[in-house]
């Protein structure tokens, strides 16, 4: 198989799913992180490594080694490995997953920006997503009459902060995830709920549905639910850990024991609350960006420029939705006939947000 971001949380997971399944693994891709890179090349032995920027290449221990984006893309060209997992982060990540779809490839899609942008122009025919919450839906959708789809949210960092302290928070405390160990992007997402917004487009996209709606489940123990005509909701249930969904992308089938248990009597309770406005002023655009997915470009360069703007301490943390709600505000009605014009909107978008 081929990793991109292989050193990113999603990265390792899917190498510990490797390891453990003894595959092959042929490519790696990765950012900066040269030492952890290293570890993998001397463990899996790719036939070929890819890196963010020429400048590290002679610190990669790998006799084939290539930079930057054009490099990824060739790489994908020229490989033999049918499955791409796309562990990348953030609208980097959606070349490569075009480029593994026109290369007949499958694709492990962890990378959820790339459907939030372009979920209409994707062919998910041979395509899987890696969330935890879209497991959870496939992993309960049944050939019966489905009402509405739920997914459940941790509420993020500042759950449960006074509302009055969210202007002055930290970064520190911004990436102090409740429940999840994953990259900085994504958990400054968490925190503002745009990874759940991002979620409701991934769902639209995927299960062809705008009937899907999100609540809070502070534990992270049930990721989505189904509500059937019938009157019945299933859930599915299982330890906050993104080994499961990576081992089904990977292996179609999983019968081997990849978690444990969850021991409901030790859990004792759970806890749900309603997604408030008042903490996560973004879920305002819900109904919006539901009825017009094009939006999903729009949010998410304001919103990648944004956190990248107060992971560096530039913005605080309640600007970097007010920078989003603006940019909606601002290109509310973007016309997208092809994939070019998401690559122009995304550019003339980071540039009206100061990026
Ligand atoms: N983490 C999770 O549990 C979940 C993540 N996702 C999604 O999966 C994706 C990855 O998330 P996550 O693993 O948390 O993110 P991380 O930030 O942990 O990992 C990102 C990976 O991309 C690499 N990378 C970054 N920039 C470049 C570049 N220019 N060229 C090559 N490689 C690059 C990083 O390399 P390096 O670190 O070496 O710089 C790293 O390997 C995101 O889209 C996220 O939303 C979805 C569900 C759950
Ligand atoms: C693990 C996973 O799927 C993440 O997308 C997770 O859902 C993030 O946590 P939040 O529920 O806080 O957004
Ligand atoms: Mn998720």
């Amino acid at each position: 198989m081929i990793v991109l971001g292989s050193t990113g949380s999603i990265g390792v997971n899917t190498l510990n799913i490797a390891r453990k399944f003894n595959l092959e693994v042929e490519v790696l891709v990765a950012g900066k992180n040269i030492k952890l890179l290293n570890e993998q090349i001397k463990e899996f032995n790719p036939k070929k490594v890819v890196i963010a920027s020429s400048e590290d290449i002679s610190n990669v221990n790998h006799n084939d080694v290539k930079a930057g984006e054009t490099a990824i893309l060739e790489t994908i060209e020229e490989s033999n490995s049918n499955i791409v997992v796309n562990a990348l982060v953030g609208f980097l990540g959606l070349r490569p997953t075009l480029k593994a779809i026109t290369c007949k490839k499958r694709v492990a899609l962890a990378n959820k920006e790339s459907l939030v942008v372009a979920g209409k122009f994707i062919d998910q025919s041979n395509l899987v997503a890696i969330d935890s919450e879209h497991f959870g839906l496939w992993y309960l959708i049944q050939d019966k009459k489905i009402e509405s789809l739920t997914i459940t949210a941790s509420g993020g960092s500042f759950r449960d902060y006074p509302l009055v302290k969210l202007k002055d928070v930290s970064v520190k405390e911004a990436l102090n995830h409740p429940n999840w160990s994953m990259g900085n992007k994504i958990t400054i997402d968490s925190a503002t709920m745009t990874n759940k917004m991002f979620e409701l487009l991934e769902a639209k996209w995927l299960f062809d549905t705008t009937n899907i709606d999100a609540i809070i489940e502070t534990k992270s123990l049930i990721h989505a639910m189904v509500n059937f005509k019938d009157g019945s909701t299933t859930a599915h249930i299982a330890n906050a850990s993104m080994q499961l969904p990576i081992s089904y992308a990977l292996l179609g089938r999983v019968d081997e024991n990849i978690l444990q248990h969850i021991d409901l009597v030790k859990i004792g309770s759970l806890e749900f609350k309603q997604i408030e406005q008042e903490r996560y002023p973004i879920w305002k655009l819900r109904k919006e960006i539901l009825k017009n997915p094009d939006l999903g470009v729009v949010l998410n360069a304001a919103n990648e420029v944004a956190v990248s703007k107060f992971l560096n301490n530039e913005i605080g943390f309640l600007d970097i939705s007010k920078i989003s709600i603006d940019a909606i505000n601002k290109f509310n009605n973007p016309t997208i006939n092809n994939i070019d014009d998401i690559f122009e909107l995304d550019k003339e978008i980071r540039n009206y947000c100061g990026d």
